[in-house]
């Protein structure tokens, strides 16, 4: 087992994503213009602290049971080397528990960290692969990771993405609400099998929607509908069904942003979307380019199985 140096540095910065866009469950997502930044300092020792501004501050564990330092644990541990010790700052500003893929972000952060420090140099399709076991689905890693819109699929040699670059008519905006809502929880809320006609709808759905976010807006309306999760998590975000419907009454092509509780709508150009209820926010976001190594120093390339 080989050893990570003491004294490297270096900072990422990690995008919001909305997953599933409505059809496209556990595949289609979308990188947003909201960011997380986090710095990771190796130290002497076997020590790890967690220092936190923003979002989670005081609520998120401050040793090594904090998700980007377990992904950093669990990535040095798949290139066979001993953790350091480790200092880690974290700006966040994505929401947590909201469905805008904070746990992703993070978890991509730990992995792109940990790859820098150690300077082992793993590919895109090794962090995405990566990303997914800790996660559990690739549709949150894959456009945090790569940006833009991803259609991610999990094969036996696990998860693969492609990414789109998204029409630069749309316009994402989200409804964030006050209330929490665990992505395990919406997950355990779904059935364990789906009506036939109701799985061909989502795959023309699915499918429309990739022609639709590329190249064709006016079909989003029509192809972010969904019959696979949003109705069987609808009695856990009473809400945000209700803006939902609501949204999608006016003609606002509108969808739960991952599990929920946040409503993604997608606008076109700049047609307008309805206002916020109360207990909601109301924020217009950007399509985003992927998680990014903005700072980095010290780190020495260690022979690894990434890189041998
Ligand atoms: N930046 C972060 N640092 C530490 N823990 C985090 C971070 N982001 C998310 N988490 C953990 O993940 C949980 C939310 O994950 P999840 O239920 O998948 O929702 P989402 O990813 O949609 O925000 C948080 O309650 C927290 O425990
Ligand atoms: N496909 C997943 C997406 C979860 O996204 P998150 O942002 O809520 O973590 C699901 O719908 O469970």
């Amino acid at each position: 087992m080989g050893a990570v140096s003491t004294g490297p540095r270096a900072t990422v910065r990690v995008p919001a994503t909305s997953a599933n866009l409505g059809p496209g469950f556990d595949s289609l997502g979308l990188a947003l213009d909201l960011w997380d930044e986090v710095t990771a300092e190796a130290t002497s020792g076997t020590a790890i602290t967690v220092e936190v501004e923003g979002e989670g501050a005081g609520t998120v564990p401050g040793d090594e049971r904090h998700l980007v330092a377990s992904a950093m644990l669990r990535t040095f541990a798949s290139l066979d080397l001993a953790t350091p010790g480790l200092k880690l700052k974290c700006r966040n500003r994505i929401p947590h528990a909201r469905g805008l893929g904070s746990s992703s972000a993070a978890i991509v952060a730990g992995i792109m960290l940990a790859d820098a420090l150690a300077g082992a140099g793993l590919t895109p399709g090794q962090k995405l692969k990566l990303a997914d076991e800790i996660e559990g689905h690739p549709d949150n890693v894959a456009p945090c990771l790569l940006g833009g819109f991803t259609i991610a699929y999990s094969t036996e040699d696990g998860a693969k993405a492609v990414a789109l670059d998204p029409s630069p008519r749309i316009r994402p905006w989200v409804y964030i609400p006050q209330t929490k809502g665990l992505t395990s929880v919406a997950r355990a809320a779904l059935p364990e099998k789906v009506a036939y006609a109701d799985a061909v709808f989502n795959l023309s759905r699915a499918a429309l929607l990739v022609a639709a976010v590329s190249h064709q807006p006016s079909r989003l309306f029509e192809a972010t509908d969904d019959r696979l999760h949003q109705r069987f998590r609808a009695s856990g975000m009473p809400e945000s069904t209700r803006l939902l419907q609501a949204l999608r009454t006016s003609g606002t092509a509108a969808a739960i942003s991952g599990a929920g509780p946040t409503v993604l709508a997608l606008a076109v150009d700049d047609a307008d979307v309805p206002e916020a209820p109360a207990g909601f926010e109301r924020r217009r976001l950007d399509c985003a380019s992927g998680a990014a190594l903005v700072a980095s120093e010290g780190a020495a390339q260690v022979a690894t199985a990434a890189n041998e």
